[in-house]
């Protein structure tokens, strides 16, 4: 169970974030949706402990991976070395199945820039889940990607999700695409924002 509590969250005096409080089941996968600007990557953030700095607690998860929209790759080094540098422990063969296995067989030995944006995606995803990771934080990972991009890359990171089950926390714009992929989806609104809705799927 990872349990988020969080009481205030400030940026100077301006207040984003006001009790903000849900619990997380093993595997479970929820959707933050809400208007632009209400705090939804501050509240990612704050989960994935890249800022500890609110008022509250969330509980310290082992192992966590977080995929952004940009694909973040590390540029001066291969695609096989992004795995492995990232994921201690993983060898370079157990980096090439998880590279097959995001339909990417080939391409370890490859520079990231060789790619195009949608290959560089699912690097960053191959990435994410060769950790097994206990939570998988994600923050408009299939944002401006062309139809047929988006598509396949929505079907892979299901299949990846029903295969490695970490539990999920996903923020995205596309109400359509919460209630696909997550069991819950949280609404969050107003300013400081709060949770204005939840919707099991
Ligand atoms: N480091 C910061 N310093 C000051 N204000 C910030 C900082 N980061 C975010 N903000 C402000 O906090 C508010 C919430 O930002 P956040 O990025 O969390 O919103 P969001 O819901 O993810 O928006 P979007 O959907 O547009 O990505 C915004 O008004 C933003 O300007």
């Amino acid at each position: 169970m990872i349990d988020i509590a969080i009481q205030s969250k400030k940026f100077g005096a301006r207040e984003i974030l006001r009790d903000i409080s849900f619990s997380m089941k093993v595997s479970e996968k929820i959707a933050i949706i809400g208007p632009s600007g209400v705090g939804k990557s501050t509240l990612l953030r704050i989960v994935g402990e890249i800022d500890n700095d609110f008022d509250g607690a969330v509980s310290t998860v082992q192992s966590k991976a977080v995929v952004f929209q940009e694909p973040n790759l590390l540029r001066w080094r291969r695609v096989g070395q992004n795995l492995t540098l990232l994921n201690k422990g993983l060898s370079g063969s157990q980096a090439h199945e998880m590279l097959e296995r995001v339909g990417l067989a080939g391409a370890a030995d490859h520079f990231p820039d060789q790619l195009s944006l949608g290959q560089q995606r699912r690097v960053a995803l191959a990435r994410a889940f060769a950790g097994r990771p206990e939570l998988l934080i994600m923050d408009e990972p299939f944002a401006s990607l062309d139809p047929d991009t988006y598509e396949a890359m929505l079907r892979l990171t299901e299949s990846m999700l029903a295969q490695f089950r970490p539990a999920l926390l996903l923020v995205t714009h596309d109400r359509t695409e919460a209630k696909r992929l997550a069991d819950r989806v949280i609404v969050l609104s107003g300013n400081p924002a709060s949770i204005c809705e939840v919707e099991a799927v």
